[in-house]
């Protein structure tokens, strides 16, 4: 009995290590702090307000750092096409994928952007007209499921991050179930959409990424993945913030601007 105790130790053991023989060690991965919404608002409004940077350039570092990880998640000849739907919401999530978009086109992928609730703030307008100039067709037509299927090879989740309230309301329920019955990965940039913020899912039919590239540090919800690539990005915090909010984040590598974790 004591044998076969000792067996199942070293084998959960060296499954562990193996599966975690990406970025990060198991030991770095357990003391990662796991933000909760209140500390992921608190920690965006100290890097605007205290440390001044702005929006322009941490969205910038933000989306350039979700397209590295989604090429190292996905080689464009792995997927079953280069077209890459990326569905973007009306907050700074949605500019995150508008960004993302921009550098994934200067690569092997033809993003096609889905962005249906516009703002009228100069950088939204620059970001939507600066994808347009390259070729990127952006859209407020919500793509049909069937469309999707045949044409895509994989989704980017830009619809909404950390400042999420649930349910979904009614405008954003057609996409939402376009995502929730596709085939095709799913990867979500910062939240999963839909999920509430630190519970997770909140329903069976909610989305299940294949693949997450949190930002900053990430949040209480990503507890809940399950079968899918998880990825830091957002390689801009001051030592200080991380400090403060005791984040403990992986080590990045040289400057690499993604860590994956899982
Ligand atoms: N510090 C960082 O890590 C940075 C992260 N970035 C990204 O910014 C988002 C957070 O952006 P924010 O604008 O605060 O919020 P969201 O994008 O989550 O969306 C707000 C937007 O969504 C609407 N909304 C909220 N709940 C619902 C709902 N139930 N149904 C429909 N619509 C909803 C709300 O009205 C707003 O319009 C973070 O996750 C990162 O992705 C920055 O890019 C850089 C700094
Ligand atoms: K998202």
């Amino acid at each position: 009995m004591v044998q076969m105790q000792k067996c199942l130790r070293t084998v959960s053991k060296v499954f562990s290590y193996s599966t975690r023989s990406f970025g990060t060690s198991l030991a770095q991965f357990n003391k990662m702090k796991f933000l909760n919404q209140q500390e992921a608002i608190s920690v965006d409004e100290e890097l605007f307000n205290d440390y001044k940077f702005s929006v322009d350039q941490l969205m910038e570092l933000a989306g350039l750092s979700c397209a590295h990880a989604i090429v190292d998640a996905y080689s464009s000849c792995s997927l079953k096409s280069t077209k890459v739907l990326i569905c973007c919401g009306p907050g700074n999530n949605g500019g995150d994928g508008l960004v993302a978009a921009r550098h994934l086109c200067l690569t092997n992928y033809e993003p096609y952007v889905y962005y249906p609730k516009r703002t009228e703030r100069e950088l939204f307008k620059n970001l939507q007209h600066q994808a347009e100039s390259m070729g990127i067709t952006v859209s407020t037509k919500c793509p049909d499921a069937a469309w999707v299927e045949n044409e895509f090879g994989l989704i980017v989740d830009a619809l909404f991050g950390f400042s999420f309230q649930p349910p979904v309301r009614e405008s954003f329920v057609p996409i939402m179930t376009v995502l929730q019955k596709s085939a095709l990965p799913i990867v979500s940039i910062d939240i999963p959409s839909g999920w509430h913020v630190e519970q997770g899912p909140q329903s069976e039919c909610d989305i299940k990424p294949a693949c997450l590239v949190s930002l900053t540090a990430p949040k209480l919800c990503a507890k809940h993945l399950a079968n899918a690539k998880h990825y830091l990005g957002g390689r801009f915090v001051p030592k200080r913030l991380e400090e403060k909010y005791a984040m403990d984040l992986p080590t990045y590598k040289g400057f690499d601007l993604f860590v994956r974790l899982n």
